[in-house]
């Protein structure tokens, strides 16, 4: 039973603040994640103030490419970097985690479309190892390099590993309605189209709206909750709101 989770950004790092860590909230994550020992586990983070600094400074986003060498090494290695951290934090607690560079197993096409590798996914967690991923930048045919968010990563390797589960921390406790209130399920895009919004903090893959569209595509129902929830969803619950 593989579980996929994907550890936003937004609660990983301080978004406002250009490369700067959330170092307790990220330890307390890798704590819940070695307490839950969660079988056959992948996890992803997104770039919160690392890639998305940068990605805004560049000019290069989901679709807007760049193809100036510079700027396509700034963003990935400020997420190789936030992905070293992460690493750590996770090693700190026994967790058997290892790097998954996207940027060297994915690629899209001219019309967008992605491809990503996942045997190598798939080999760590037959040897008992737990994967990490995250946003990244991408060769797209026709644009250089675009941005690859953590969400869109999250919805491939959902579909390529036939994931049980999937879930994702953000720093909100689910998807909220007018009211603030946790909307429980959603089902089509179309139903709180209204209230999705973008990211508070500088974003450049679409804050939840995105989020919410790339769930929908996956086949099985992915969950978004708050960093209090993850112990739930790591033990099975269906805490924030479910989508699809
Ligand atoms: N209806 C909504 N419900 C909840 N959050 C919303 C809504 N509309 C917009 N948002 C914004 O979306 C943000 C979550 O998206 P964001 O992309 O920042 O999260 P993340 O995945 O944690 O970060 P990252 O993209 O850096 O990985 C929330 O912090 C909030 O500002
Ligand atoms: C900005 C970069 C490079 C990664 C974006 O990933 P996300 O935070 O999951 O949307």
């Amino acid at each position: 039973m593989v579980t996929v989770l994907k550890l936003g950004g937004s609660v990983v790092t301080e978004k406002d603040r250009p490369e700067t860590l959330d170092d307790d909230t990220l330890a307390s994550l890798s704590a819940a994640i070695a307490a839950a020992d969660v079988e056959d586990l992948v996890v992803v983070h997104g770039g919160g103030s690392f890639g998305h600094h940068h990605a805004a400074e560049r000019g290069v986003s989901s679709t807007e490419g760049i193809r100036d060498v510079d700027g396509v090494m700034a963003v990935h290695g400020a997420m190789t970097t936030l992905n070293r951290f992460v690493l750590s934090r996770l090693h700190a607690e026994d967790v058997p985690a290892l790097p998954v560079h996207p940027f060297s197993a994915a690629a899209r096409d001219a019309e967008g479309e992605l491809s990503l590798m996942t045997d190598q996914v798939a080999t760590m967690l037959d040897e008992g190892f737990v994967p990490v991923l995250h946003g990244d930048g991408v060769v797209h045919a026709g644009e250089g390099v675009t941005v690859l968010s953590g969400d869109e990563i999250v919805a491939a390797l959902g579909d390529a590993l036939d994931a049980d589960r999937v879930g994702l921390c953000s720093t909100v406790p689910g998807v909220l309605d007018g009211d603030d209130e946790v909307i429980p399920r959603i089902d089509a895009f179309d139903e709180v189209a209204d209230v999705l919004g973008v990211s508070d903090a500088t974003d450049v893959t679409g804050g939840m709206a995105a989020k919410v569209r790339e769930l929908l595509a996956l086949g099985s129902p992915a969950y978004v909750f708050g960093p209090d929830d993850v112990d739930a969803f790591l033990a099975g619950e269906e805490p924030g709101t479910r989508i699809g």
